[in-house]
């Protein structure tokens, strides 16, 4: 075995190939399509928001100085000029001793200075019926004070202001505060294209018979999945046999991508056809990074025709080394493409019900169900057998329990960092 001096640690490993990447240009959309995309530019006001004065109750809009002294005991009766829904605007002065009808959102006419609530006045009495609209008159029972109810022009958004600056990730709220501002299209960066490609003559795409010693291809799909969830757009190129000219064949096909993923074949088999063809085809390094699963990865660069550099990752065959490496060190690259930096994932400190061994100075990635014990506390659990072929495990898992290099265990009790991969749905 290696001795762990000559391996990288993550880290490092994180560091050089993040230097390969940077973000990609813009891109103009419709709005709804940008979602989870990065805004490009600083979008700016052209109005306030709200555009006028308006009301935020059902109610009368008054002047608050009639009101003045008004109780259930000695009510104050005023003149009801006109009857106002949302999306019109009265022109028409409310004049002393005069009210205006109004709904929620509509303008509050000029002269008038606070809204009564219907709640507040004979009306909720009578009940809200024709009878109270015809009555031409409504008997405000408490005083209010000038301001009262009413949104002020401007008061969310004022013209001129950056409403969303450049960088900000475009979720639901920001895509509601863009339309409310009246865009219809956004410029954001565009998303990368991920060229996915598994290597393997056992490999077999789901569909087709499974013949013997054959295994399903479980990479390209849960690295495809990866990338979609991460923002990416993936693209399945399929399964290349270990010989020169289709390994060769299809990682061409793969250089019109942002980045090309492979996996399998960075180990030390005996049919090292993939390690061959990515050395001569571009300029790929083989490591071997202090952490399990995933130790063995090739990262390096392809040139693509007209010369553009096309970055490639190599990650190991087994599939949970598969979807940890990417997890690692495909994630962060895919945000940082899509001009986000914050690709690390929130962290819990939760007590290990379990004894995890950690035998040879790696750093280890141990599949767990993090979940909140009735005293409050983050409890971790492994999700059972933990070999790097075992995909179940991953899936059974909705963290990575972090067992740093110089640990040689974590004993029930203990405290350990867990990376939260799933807070929404745990297992
Ligand atoms: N003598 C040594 N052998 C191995 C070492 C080592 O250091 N010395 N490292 C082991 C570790 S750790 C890993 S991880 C694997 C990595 O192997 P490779 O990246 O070279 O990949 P393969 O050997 O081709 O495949 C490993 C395993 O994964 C299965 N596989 C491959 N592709 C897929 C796919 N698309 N879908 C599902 N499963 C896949 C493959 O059939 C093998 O079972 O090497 C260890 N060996
Ligand atoms: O390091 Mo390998 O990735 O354990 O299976």
């Amino acid at each position: 075995m290696l001795p762990v001096t000559s391996m990288i640690p993550v880290e490092e490993a994180r560091e050089r190939i993040l230097a390969y990447f940077g973000r990609l240009e813009p891109e103009r959309k419709p709005l709804l399509d940008a979602l989870g995309q990065v805004l490009a530019e600083d979008v700016v006001a052209p109005f306030d928001i709200p555009p006028l004065d308006n009301t935020a109750m059902d109610g009368y809009a008054v002047r608050a100085a009639d009101t003045a002294g008004a109780s259930e005991a000695a009510p104050v009766q005023l003149r009801v000029i006109a009857d106002l829904a949302a999306g019109y605007v009265l022109e028409t002065p409310v004049g002393p001793g005069e009210a205006v009808r109004i709904m929620t959102g509509a303008p509050v006419p000029p002269g008038a200075d606070a809204i009564v609530p219907f709640e507040e006045t004979d009306e909720a009495l009578r009940g809200i019926n024709e009878a109270a609209r015809k009555a031409g008159s409504v008997r405000v029972l408490k005083a209010a004070n000038p301001g009262a109810n009413i949104r002020r022009r401007g008061e969310d958004v004022q013209a001129g202001s950056t409403v969303i600056p450049a960088g900000r990730v475009l979720r639901p709220s920001e895509i509601g505060v863009l339309a409310s501002i009246g865009l219809t299209h956004v410029t954001v960066i565009r998303r990368p294209v991920v060229a996915i490609l598994s290597t393997g003559d056992e490999i077999t795409p789901p569909g087709e018979p499974l013949l013997p010693g054959r295994i399903y291809d479980a990479n390209a799909y849960s690295v495809a999945a990866l990338v979609r969830k991460y923002g990416g757009i993936p693209r399945i190129l399929g399964i290349a046999r270990d010989t020169v000219e289709d390994l060769t064949a299809k990682i061409r096909e793969g250089l019109d991508a942002d980045m090309l993923v492979t996996s399998a074949g960075v180990s030390r088999g005996d049919f090292d056809v993939v390690k061959d063809v990515l050395a001569r085809e571009g300029n790929i390094d083989f490591w071997t990074v202090r952490m399990r699963p995933g130790k063995p990865l090739a990262f390096g660069a392809f040139t693509a025709p007209g010369g553009r550099k096309v970055p490639h990752l190599g990650l190991p065959g087994n599939p949970v080394s598969s979807m940890v490496s990417f997890e690692l060190f495909g994630r962060p690259a895919i945000f940082t493409m899509l001009g986000r930096s914050d690709w690390e994932r929130p962290t819990v400190r939760a007590i290990s019900r379990d004894y995890v061994r950690n035998p040879d100075g790696r750093r280890f990635y141990a599949r767990c169900i993090v979940t909140r014990g009735d005293d409050g506390r983050w409890y971790a659990d492994l999700t059972g057998p933990q070999g790097s072929g075992m995909l179940t495990s991953m899936s059974a898992a909705n963290a990575l329990a972090v067992i740093p290099e110089d640990v040689p265990a974590a004993n029930p009790g203990d405290e350990i960092e867990c990376i939260m991969l799933d807070w929404e749905h745990a297992p």
